[in-house]
């Protein structure tokens, strides 16, 4: 006799991960305004007391939910499940109903979360999993900088060994020979996850959204305590600082210290990011960087409801948080 296979119409959720500075945000812009009809609700978790991330995506009318205060594997599982929670009662007709017109969810979590208990919360939370399904984990890796992520920390080893799909991001950065090397070790970590290379993390999206790749028995597998409350660290030298400036900055100066702090503090220096005013220039200017290479451009206009000010958000191991303060306060325009 045949059986009728029920359909699931639960939500489908893809969880973004990624070391810090490897694409996510990049992700989830293109996937924001790439043409596909669907309407995602993004949630950003950042690590740092201010998000930067929120005001470098481009969605336009998409539902985008900051969750700044702590990291989202560990601290903030309990606003994950709130978000989740209200936007399930926009989408059943109980809620906001600016919210409720989504289709699909999309989380970006920090660089430093472990993806296995952001995972978990599809699971053991009962309402929660009667509503949502957890369609896929999606791994950026940055090519230029995996190897000494990959060789130092174990946030960046269980973003990779819990991969659905793994995009190998920033190719253009790296030779062939290295290129190989990478996918050939990222294959040994998780011989199931379907790797992509990439650059500015663009990928045809029917590989990432809607793939039904996440299956719970194989991530017993990998971590058989998985659907268990445990607790789990993180690196607890990494730390972060954020400044704040009202008056337009010289981007000579910031570069100038930027680059004499990196000369020493490199490797130890994930990512700096920030959206600056600069003198006499119109526009915002984004400034973003990992380890060593940095860049900034100037954006788009500051808005008429906008306030122009400069915030910028460091992290790393060993910042010296007195020598920074100084040094920025340096940066102001004369
Ligand atoms: N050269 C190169 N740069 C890239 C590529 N993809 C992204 N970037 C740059 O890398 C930087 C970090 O990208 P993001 O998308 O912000 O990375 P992220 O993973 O969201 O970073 P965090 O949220 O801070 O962890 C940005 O300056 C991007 O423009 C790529 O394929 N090649």
């Amino acid at each position: 006799m045949a059986t009728i296979q029920e359909v699931d119409d639960r939500i489908p959720v893809t969880i973004l991960t990624g070391f810090l500075g490897a694409g996510k945000t990049t992700l989830v812009n293109h996937v924001l305004t790439a043409d596909h009809g669907q309407k995602i609700a993004v949630i950003v978790n950042e690590y740092g007391e201010i998000g930067i991330d929120n005001q470098l995506i481009e969605g336009a009318d998409e539902e985008i939910i900051e969750m700044n205060n702590g990291c989202i594997c560990c601290t903030v599982r309990g606003d994950l499940i709130r978000i989740l929670t209200e936007l399930m009662q926009a989408k059943l007709g109980h809620g906001d109903p600016r919210k409720g017109g989504f289709d699909r969810i999309l989380i970006e979590t920090t660089g430093l979360a472990d993806p296995a208990p952001v995972a978990q919360t599809f699971f053991v939370d009962e309402t929660i999993a009667d509503f949502y399904r957890l369609d896929a984990i999606v791994t950026v890796v940055d090519a230029k900088h995996a190897g000494q992520h990959l060789d130092e920390g174990h946030e960046a080893q269980e973003q990779v060994a819990f991969a659905d799909v793994i995009l190998l991001n920033k190719t253009d950065l790296v030779a062939e020979t290295d290129l190989v090397q990478l996918e050939q070790r990222l294959l040994a970590m998780n011989p199931a996850a379907k790797q992509y290379r990439t650059q500015q993390s663009k990928i045809d999206i029917t590989h990432i959204l809607g793939i039904e790749a996440f299956d719970l028995a194989t991530k017993l597998e990998i971590d058989p305590g998985f659907l268990e409350e445990e607790d789990h660290d993180h690196d607890d030298d990494v730390a972060s600082l954020y400044f704040r400036e009202t008056r337009p900055l010289d981007i000579d100066k910031v570069n100038r210290f930027l680059s004499d702090w990196l000369q020493d503090h490199g490797t130890d220096t994930f990512r700096y990011k920030g959206v600056l005013q600069i003198k006499d220039v119109d526009n915002r200017v984004v400034f973003q960087g990992i380890h060593m290479l940095f860049s900034s451009y100037a954006d788009r206009a500051w808005k008429s409801n906008e306030t122009p000010l400069s915030e910028f958000v460091i992290i790393g191991r060993n910042l010296d948080e007195t020598w920074f303060r100084e040094q920025f306060a340096g940066c102001v325009a004369s």
